[in-house]
């Protein structure tokens, strides 16, 4: 069953003493100005059918609790909170396919759409949602996560391990792929080797230890072939230490600094229609710090220009 919930309204800390420049997140929700749109997408039904752990379904309302305070940056403009949709049920398909019908009008009138999963099954609601905004335009996407997710459609049906297989299925002469993270151990070599043969672009967590160096080469280029950036993160590819809370954590993972510097040069490129964030586990969580993870992360997505 789908239900579609109107945003509860932001609470939060206020310090009017510190006058009109003491903003926070909770502030700047529903202004008039807003040029970036939020939804939630409230489901695991992918993650249990891809035997995962469940608890994703609870990821928007953990991450809009912890973005709430954060301070808002300087000379901030809105965003506009669009509510959730909460998906119950084994079959994760209706819930994206309404993903896709909220989202569509919502890039139609704002420049840019950040979505809360929900398990990486969200993908497939994201996609397709930018897909009807933009018909006929070039969809480059960029997951930063450890793993493919384009495991074959089993018995079981579509999964949060299949969307971007489901993308390619759907789009097959303009799928043009790069995963930034990805961790060998966590992607069989049939996962490997069917990226090979689609010609993935794959930068591994080893070699975004240090620096994010070695991912920016592969996301200028991605962007500079394409009209519009589908930006999908998958908070798995953090180490376990920094992202408790997902569904499959991370042994070695890539450093938040490292995410960051990746989030900001894609969004640099100024084609970022769409980005998700995904795969939050709140019951899985130690003291909301993975949840605030994604809020900084989505802090940036919200007010970034
Ligand atoms: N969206 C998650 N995808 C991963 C999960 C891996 C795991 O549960 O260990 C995958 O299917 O490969
Ligand atoms: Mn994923
Ligand atoms: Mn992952």
């Amino acid at each position: 069953m789908i239900e579609f919930r109107d945003p509860s309204p932001w609470t939060g800390r206020s310090d009017p003493e510190d006058g009109d420049l003491a903003l926070r997140m909770h502030h700047l929700a529903g202004r008039a100005d807003a040029p970036v749109a939020l939804i939630g997408f409230a489901c695991d039904a992918g993650v249990r059918r891809n035997k995962g752990n469940p608890g994703a379904a609870e990821g928007p309302a953990a991450i809009r609790a912890s973005l709430a305070n954060l301070a808002a940056p300087g000379d901030p403009r809105g965003f506009h909170d669009a509510g959730d949709l909460t998906l119950t049920g084994e079959d994760p398909g209706p819930g994206q396919q309404a993903l896709a019908e909220h989202l569509a009008p919502l890039l139609a009138r704002y420049g840019r759409a950040l979505v809360l999963g929900g398990g990486h099954e969200t993908a497939w609601g994201s996609w397709q949602g930018l897909r009807r905004a933009l018909p006929g335009a070039r969809i480059g996407i960029v997951n930063i996560d450890a793993h493919l997710d384009i495991r074959a459609i089993g018995p079981a049906g579509p999964s949060s391990g299949t969307p971007f297989h489901q993308i390619r299925e759907a789009d097959p002469e303009g799928f043009d792929y790069a995963v930034l993270g990805l961790a060998e151990e966590g992607n069989t070599e049939a996962l490997r080797s069917r990226a090979r043969d689609w010609g993935v672009a794959i930068i591994e967590d080893h070699a975004l230890q240090i620096t994010a160096d070695a991912g920016f080469a592969v996301i200028d280029a991605i962007s500079a072939r394409n009209d519009a950036i589908y930006l999908t993160i998958d908070l798995d590819v953090l180490p376990a230490a920094q992202a408790p809370g997902v569904s499959a954590p991370a042994a070695r993972g890539m450093p938040l600094h490292v995410v960051e510097a990746l989030v900001a040069r894609v969004l640099a490129s100024g084609k970022v229609r769409l980005a998700d964030i995904v795969e939050l586990c709140p019951p899985r969580d130690q003291n909301d710090r993975t949840a605030r993870t994604a809020a900084l992360i989505a802090r940036r997505l919200l007010t970034a220009s």
